[in-house]
């Protein structure tokens, strides 16, 4: 589209705002340095709407969709602890734990001739579910065990449901603004199970903190908010409600990408594979300690947000008349920033199409100099400015320890997976495995057979 039409473009549609569209770093930049005390992205219509018909429930569209002091007054008193380091670091323990239950569920799905794995964009799923609900719920709550419990299940029926109307929202007539059709009954029921589970996850919690006192380290983002004297019961509910829909299914899709594209680049593997070992002892589980100073892996996943991340785009609304380009673009126009089309200029980075973590380690520029990066802001998975994804430290360190766990265990290759827990690797992260599920985990090295991703 850019090729064709230029850096900047502007898009009209029947029954909807112009919207621009601009993948210029220099534009990218002028809306990042906005200084916006309230930055303004444009809400989800159809979410709105539910929520507006539903006053029982919900105050307002919540954080995701409010903007000016009703976003910031949400965000200052729900986010609080998701981005405070500390309370993300307690998970860890809880995610290392997560990341062994990984393990084994890639061995159970492995064909037993064959050790090939046909598919497993679904566990990766069902782990992005697992590891929101441990954000979100405070706990474990079970979509990694061969069984799904009910609950579990309706709470899976209900993500899948929700994205599929936001899906038939976003892509066909916005009929539901006249009348509730089959889109937003759809929408209406997701929302109402998603309310109701996540009051029976909350229960206990709240239960909890009115018997007794919950001590300091056990602090997680729902008792957080649970705690809160400045929300009352709706915000509780309803901002639990939107955490755990917002991370559902973004954990399990980064997944299968950075997989994906780890198994494109062997030679990283290798790299991975050699600093987990150099940098942790062997009876050493994954630490704060080592998540410091692994920094291979946490280029890896630097370098994979620039070449594919799960969010190409970051929107806003502006908030003053601004240049995009050479074009005057008036006030409260949409604007889209493309990060993920700036990210593959050649002009921005040194050799974009090509997967190079070490462009995002000092050392390695300082002895190749054409790695430096000019842009490091167009790469934004998150977003930017005070309204950047609050789920992003606990998703970069769930990411750090999957990706050092994988690389201890799995060799993958494209377009093949193969199991390889092997002698040799991280003793501590082997023997947690082993312990658990007995040596029947160990598996012969191979090569693979076609595993089928669907991207
Ligand atoms: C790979 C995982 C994730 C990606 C790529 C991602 C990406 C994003 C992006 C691009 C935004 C828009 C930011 C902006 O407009 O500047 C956003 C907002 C948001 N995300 Fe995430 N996210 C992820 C995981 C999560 C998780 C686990 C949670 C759970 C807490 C979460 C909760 C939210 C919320 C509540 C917002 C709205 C924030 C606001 O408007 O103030 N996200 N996310």
């Amino acid at each position: 589209m850019f090729k064709e039409y230029g850096q900047v473009i502007k898009e009209e549609a029947f029954f909807n705002y112009p919207v621009i569209s601009t993948c210029s770093a220099q534009d990218i930049e002028k809306l990042i340095k906005f200084p916006s005390k309230f930055p303004l992205r444009p809400p989800n219509g159809i979410v709105s709407k539910y929520r507006q018909n539903t006053p029982g429930r919900y105050n307002d569209g919540g954080l995701t969709n409010e903007q000016g002091k009703a976003w910031h007054r949400l965000r200052e008193s729900t986010t609080h602890d998701m981005v405070n380091t500390r309370v993300i670091q307690n998970l860890i323990a809880d995610v290392n734990d997560m990341a062994i239950d990984y393990i084994a569920g890639i061995n159970k799905l492995r064909d037993p001739d064959t050790g090939r794995v046909q598919d497993i964009i679904e566990l990766n799923r069902k782990l992005g579910f697992e590891s929101t609900c441990l954000l979100g719920l405070g706990c474990r709550v079970g979509f990694l065990e061969d069984e799904l419990n009910p609950r579990v299940k309706r709470l899976s029926q209900a993500t899948n449901c929700l994205f599929e109307a936001l899906n038939e929202a976003n892509y066909n007539l916005p009929l539901w603004r006249y009348f509730p059709n089959s889109t937003y009954k759809k929408l209406a029921k997701a929302e109402e199970d998603l309310y109701e589970l996540a009051c029976e996850y909350l229960e206990p919690a709240l239960q909890r903190i009115e018997e007794s006192y919950e001590p300091e380290a056990a602090q997680t983002v729902l008792i957080g908010i649970l705690k809160r004297s400045d929300l009352d019961d709706k915000d509780k509910k309803s901002s639990i409600v939107d955490f755990v829909s917002s991370g559902m299914n973004t954990i399990g899709n980064t997944l299968s990408l950075l997989l994906y594209l780890i198994a494109k680049n062997p030679d990283a593997q290798t790299k991975l594979y050699e600093e987990i070992n150099n940098l942790l002892e062997p009876d050493e589980p994954i630490s704060a300690k080592y998540l410091n100073s692994a920094r291979y892996l946490k280029a890896c996943v630097q370098e994979y947000f620039r070449i594919l991340p799960t969010a190409p785009q970051i929107a806003r609304i502006v908030e003053s008349e601004m240049v995009l380009s050479g074009y005057q673009v008036p006030e409260w126009s949409v604007v889209l920033c493309h990060t993920s089309a700036a990210c593959k200029n050649e002009n921005y980075f040194h050799q974009a199409d090509k997967f190079i973590p070490e462009r995002w380690i000092a050392s390695e520029v300082e002895a190749n100099p054409d790695l430096k990066v000019q842009y490091p802001f167009l790469v934004s998975p998150f977003g930017f400015q005070r309204r950047i994804c609050p789920g992003k430290k606990f998703t970069e360190q769930m990411l750090h320890i999957f990706l050092a766990t994988v690389s201890t265990f799995l060799v993958i290759i494209w377009p093949t997976l193969v199991n390889v827990l092997s002698n040799s690797g991280c003793s501590s992260i082997r023997s947690a495995v082993r312990e658990r599920f007995g040596a029947g985990v160990q598996v012969p090295v191979g090569p693979g057979w076609p595993t089928h991703y669907r991207f």
